[in-house]
């Protein structure tokens, strides 16, 4: 898969009044590279009716589209690639369903989840959650950014850290080792979405002309 450094989730809780869409296409403007349809709430029928106006955005700026959850979903909107948990289908089913061209990311919160990960074939890993977060329920306690250092040494394939990220504390999560950046709250939630995903993209670009 192409690399990407800032990737945004969604999370319409977080902009209640306004617009999917047009939150995530300010998300873009900022600096996102990769985007993901997560929705925990909806029918069916409407994460569908999402994925297919995500799947134009995404389209618009050549940027992948990563479904959470719904393999069913991604297929039927031709999008990039899942995104999978620990309690989801497991790697080899998505895989065989998918297909190999696709992109397979799958959560870890610790290394032998991600060497199994990595041994299965996935695309990336999620590395979290880092800090603590209000956006996902039943969430596992939070790894710090020892785990993160733990995968920077032994894995190979592109990781993610994901959970709680602010702009606040990114720093530490960066100078743990990650490259990649994910967040819900941070960019969504936002006033100014574009001006933090630009905040984040300077800093992450900030450690890797230093690397
Ligand atoms: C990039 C990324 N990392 C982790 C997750 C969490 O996936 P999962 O553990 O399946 O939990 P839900 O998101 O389904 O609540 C993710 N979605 N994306
Ligand atoms: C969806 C999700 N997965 C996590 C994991 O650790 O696997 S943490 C998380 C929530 C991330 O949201 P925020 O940036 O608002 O904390
Ligand atoms: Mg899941």
């Amino acid at each position: 898969m192409k690399d990407f450094r800032l990737y945004a989730i969604t999370g319409e809780e977080f902009h209640k009044g306004r617009d999917l869409i047009q939150v995530m296409e300010e998300a873009i403007l900022g600096g996102v590279d990769i985007i993901q349809l997560r929705d925990k709430y909806s029918s069916k029928k409407e994460v569908l009716r999402k994925a297919k106006l995500l799947k134009e955005l995404a389209k618009k700026y050549d940027i992948p589209l990563i479904i959470n959850d719904h393999i069913d979903v991604a297929l039927a909107v031709d999008a990039d690639g899942i995104h999978i948990g620990q309690d989801d289908l497991p790697l080899e089913e998505a895989r065989k369903i998918i297909g190999k061209n696709k992109i397979i990311g799958i959560s870890t919160h610790e290394i032998e989840e991600a060497r199994e990960a990595q041994k299965n074939g996935a695309d990336y890993i999620g590395v979290g959650p880092i800090f603590p977060t209000k956006s996902k329920v039943d969430v596992v306690d939070p790894v710090t950014t020892k785990y993160i250092e733990e995968v920077v040494k032994e894995i190979t394939i592109p990781f993610v850290a994901i959970g709680g990220i602010k702009l606040h504390n990114v720093d530490q999560v960066l100078d743990a080792g990650a490259t990649r950046i994910c967040a819900i709250s941070e960019i969504v939630g936002n006033e100014d979405v574009t001006r933090v995903c630009q905040l984040f993209i300077k800093k992450i670009d900030e450690r890797l002309l230093i690397k």
